[in-house]
């Protein structure tokens, strides 16, 4: 037995509030529609009114139209629109209030139901605290974040713009020489892994430098977009356009053997020569010489495979020009 003396006082309901009280919470008491039946001083400073103010007055009549609607928006979920507070279990629940004097307070409560000795549901009393400094501080810290992520997928849209700008071609919209190296590599080194093929079309417009020196440069210019749309519109989704120089373009076609690129080659010949380059009281037609070659049969890298598509190129303007050279130079 310990001889240490219990504290004999009974521990009475005026015991319990002073502990709340002293705990710096507020304390309530409501009926089963939820009039306050009891107030702590405590909630009576927080809310900013006096005791009597606050008797009788339903819950709901201090919160926020914010709060309200989602409450009832929830009891109607719970099928219980009747009365939107009622639970039959420990509750905690965080909600915006108006104080008398009309500022805004986050309370946090934890509400439990009361019932009678006879197990009759009387109402609720519960716990309640001001939280409106931490609610404010989370907002805070949610609106830096969100500026945070509007920050972050400004620059991430500006970095995909100045990467876009860096692998385009500014005056046909194609794609430029230094990106047709990056890609060929890569898609060469995917079909050697994969034991796929690869196959260069590469195209240079024939006599272009009559177009600008009998029309201008401007019409040159426009001649330059004209195929750059032709190859840009009808490449294959996954194959790639590029204007290489000068009037020197390419496409890179992905996975396709030699006559499948050759046939491509001359579709776009053939389309080429419906191109209309408009010229004062008149227009302008063009055409071009073509070479390709594919990897692995024509070459083994990506210098070598340009090479030959290069040379076949060339020997499609020696021959004449406006046609498609895909075979072995003699
Ligand atoms: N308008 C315009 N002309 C360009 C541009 N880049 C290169 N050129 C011109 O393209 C012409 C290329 O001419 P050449 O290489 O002699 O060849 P070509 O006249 O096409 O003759 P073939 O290729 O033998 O059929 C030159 O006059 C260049 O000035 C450009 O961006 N705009």
């Amino acid at each position: 037995m310990s001889d240490r003396p219990t504290d004999p006082r009974p521990i009475t309901e005026a015991r319990l509030l002073a502990m709340v009280n002293a705990s710096g919470d507020s304390f309530w008491e409501t009926d089963v529609e939820r009039h306050f039946v009891h107030i702590s001083d405590n909630m009576c400073r927080m809310m900013g009114y006096a005791r009597e103010e606050i008797h009788g007055r339903n819950v709901m009549e201090f919160m926020t139209p914010e709060y309200r609607a989602e409450i009832l928006t929830h009891a109607a979920q719970r099928g219980t629109p009747d009365n939107p507070l009622a639970h039959i279990h420990p509750l905690r629940h965080t909600g915006e209030f108006f104080r008398k004097d009309g500022a805004r307070l986050w309370i946090e409560t934890v509400s439990v139901p009361v019932f009678d000795d006879a197990g009759l549901h009387i109402g609720y009393f519960g716990i309640t605290r001001d939280v409106t400094e931490r609610k404010r501080a989370e907002q805070d810290l949610r609106r830096a974040n969100e500026r945070l992520e509007a920050q972050l997928a400004h620059i991430q849209a500006l970095h995909a713009q100045m990467r876009e700008q860096a692998i385009r071609d500014e005056l046909t919209g194609v794609h430029n020489r230094r990106h047709f190296v990056e890609v060929a590599e890569r898609e060469m080194e995917r079909a050697r892994r994969q034991g796929a093929m690869l196959s260069l079309v590469m195209l240079d417009i024939d006599h272009f430098k009559r177009v600008n020196d009998d029309h201008g440069h401007p019409v040159g210019d426009a001649a330059l977009k004209a195929v750059g749309a032709l190859l840009g519109e009808t490449t294959r989704s996954g194959d790639l356009a590029f204007r290489l120089g000068g009037e020197e373009f390419a496409v890179l076609l992905m996975g396709m053997g030699h006559d499948g690129a050759i046939e491509r080659a001359e579709i776009w010949r053939t389309a080429l020569a419906d191109v209309r380059i408009p010229i004062e009281g008149s227009s302008l037609r063009l055409t071009a010489s073509f070479g390709v070659a594919t990897f692995p049969a024509h070459a083994n890298s990506v210098v070598e495979l340009m090479k030959v598509a290069d040379a076949r190129m060339y020997l499609a303007k020696a021959q004449g020009r406006d046609q498609v050279i895909g075979q072995p130079l003699p």
